[in-house]
């Protein structure tokens, strides 16, 4: 796995090159032309890092960065985060990720949410401070659990209305204030299909950039109930065999990993 050191300011000498990930308006920058594979940039290519931009540390030596612009510079892209993101190397998706997340901290938190005072970046710290009353605005994340539900050899699998035509995928859903992860699971599952489950196993997180959620995984035993899809948030939830699933999500996403390792281990007698 390449290495990522992250780091606030640049502490070595600058590389001559640089990972970059300029944004405008939530889509990630490319050259134009290029496929949506992202490129270390030679140090003075534009756009030019601005006063602002957001040092992110060095992945295997290489300096990297994030900023945003107002708007296209010539000879550059704007393109679905998602879809770079799909054609980007694992090492580079943590790393996307987390520039995403705080080009959109940066954005949403310009004025203090308590007294309205335009804040400051702290320099110490990834934290942005108001100077009239020192209210500390850090990156926000928002933890949403993830739950595959099985039985036997089924799997429960679901879609919402914005997935991509037959996609069905693993439950998830954000954590409430008050509520530790495995409580969010039973609710969220009985909320989202109407079963009860039992015997959680922590699979495993992830980073996701869409804006700000922290997917925290889990296998979850069906335990009594039929399945009723939530009217509005599920369009359709059904018992699937292992060896007759629909379409499901690639493995860019931790569903996609979730999903097709559960499976193993279904088949395995890992799982039982
Ligand atoms: N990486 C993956 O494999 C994967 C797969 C599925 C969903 N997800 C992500 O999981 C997250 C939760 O999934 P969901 O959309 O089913 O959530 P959910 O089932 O809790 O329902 C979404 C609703 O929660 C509310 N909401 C929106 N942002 C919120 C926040 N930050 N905190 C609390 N409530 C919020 C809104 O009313 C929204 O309609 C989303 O970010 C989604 O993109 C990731
Ligand atoms: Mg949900
Ligand atoms: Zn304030």
């Amino acid at each position: 796995m390449a290495r990522f050191e992250a780091a606030l300011v640049a502490s070595a000498p600058a590389s001559p090159l640089r990972w970059q990930f300029t944004f405008l308006a939530g889509k990630l920058l490319l050259p134009e032309g290029e496929t949506l594979q992202l490129q270390p940039l030679a140090a003075a290519a534009a756009p030019l890092l601005s006063a602002d931009a957001h040092y992110l540390g060095r992945l295997e030596g290489v300096d990297c960065w994030a900023l945003s612009v107002s708007e296209l510079p010539p000879g550059w892209q704007a393109v679905s985060l998602r879809a770079a993101m799909l054609a980007m190397p694992e090492a580079l998706l943590a790393v996307a990720a987390r520039a995403a997340q705080l080009i959109e901290w940066d954005r949403a938190h310009r004025f203090c949410g308590v007294c309205g005072t335009p804040t400051l970046r702290k320099g110490d710290e990834r934290c942005r401070i108001c100077p009239a009353c020192q209210h500390l605005a850090y990156p926000r994340l928002s933890p949403a659990m993830m739950a595959l539900v099985w039985r036997g050899r089924e799997l429960l699998l679901a879609r919402s209305p914005g997935f991509a035509p037959g996609i069905y995928s693993a439950l998830a859903g954000f954590v409430e204030a008050g509520e530790s992860l495995e409580q969010c699971v039973l609710r969220e599952v009985a909320e989202e299909v109407g079963v009860q489950v039992g015997r959680l196993q922590y699979y495993g997180s992830q980073s996701w950039p869409f804006p700000h959620s922290l997917m925290v995984a889990y296998t979850a035993q069906w335990q009594a109930g039929e399945i009723v899809p939530q009217a509005g948030e599920i369009e359709d939830a059904q018992w699937f065999d292992i060896d007759a699933l629909p379409a499901i999500p690639p493995r860019f996403s931790i569903a996609g990993h979730l999903i097709r390792d559960t499976v193993a281990r279904l088949k395995s007698g890992e799982l039982a």
